[in-house]
């Protein structure tokens, strides 16, 4: 299912773990600052909204996408129980899209691998700069709010396995 076909921005609170007791780290990158923030503030707010207290919530800042990787790799030594990346990659005129949305991705997996704690991945990359607006409080919902759900869910499955 393409995002176009979902919004982004709903989840049954029903379905949604108790968070009250868990603690995320939230790494975000500068670059696309107008569509980071968004991601960032749908992001907590849904933390807010599923009981995570203001004070169980770390954010560090990070210059772009690629070095969410090393944030999210120091942002795990803070003892959190899960981290999200949030990140806009936007196509220009040469590659270096590819090699960073390739980079940044292989970075959070292998982060996931080696690490026991859960990094999500809130990392849009797109084509153009309407469709990040679209998926960080647009159109299509908030990228960030599914990201805190996912990493929610992912906190309550470390904590029972
Ligand atoms: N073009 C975008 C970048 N590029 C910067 C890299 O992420 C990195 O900071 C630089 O290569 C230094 O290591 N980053 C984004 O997050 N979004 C972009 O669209
Ligand atoms: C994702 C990028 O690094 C890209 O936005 C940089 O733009 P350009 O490819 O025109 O240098």
């Amino acid at each position: 299912m393409a995002t176009e076909n979902k919004n982004l921005s709903q989840y049954d609170k029903n379905t949604i773990p108790n968070a009250s007791n868990f603690r995320f780290g939230i790494v975000v990158s500068e670059w696309n600052e107008n569509i980071t923030e968004g991601l960032y503030q749908g992001a907590f707010d849904a933390l807010i909204d599923n009981g995570v207290p203001h004070n169980s919530i770390i954010r560090w800042d990070v210059p772009g996408s690629f070095e969410l990787i090393y944030g999210c790799k120091k942002m795990i030594e803070q003892n959190v129980d899960a981290v999200i990346a949030i990140g806009s990659v936007i196509q220009g005129e040469t590659k270096h899209f590819d090699f960073v949305c390739a980079g940044v991705t292989q970075g959070i997996k292998d982060l996931n691998i080696i690490t026991d704690t859960p990094v999500v991945f809130c990392v849009l990359t797109d084509n153009t700069m309407q469709q990040a607006i679209d998926r960080s409080g647009g159109k299509h919902g908030n990228k960030g709010t599914e990201a805190a759900i996912a990493a929610i869910k992912m906190a309550n499955l470390k904590s029972n396995s």
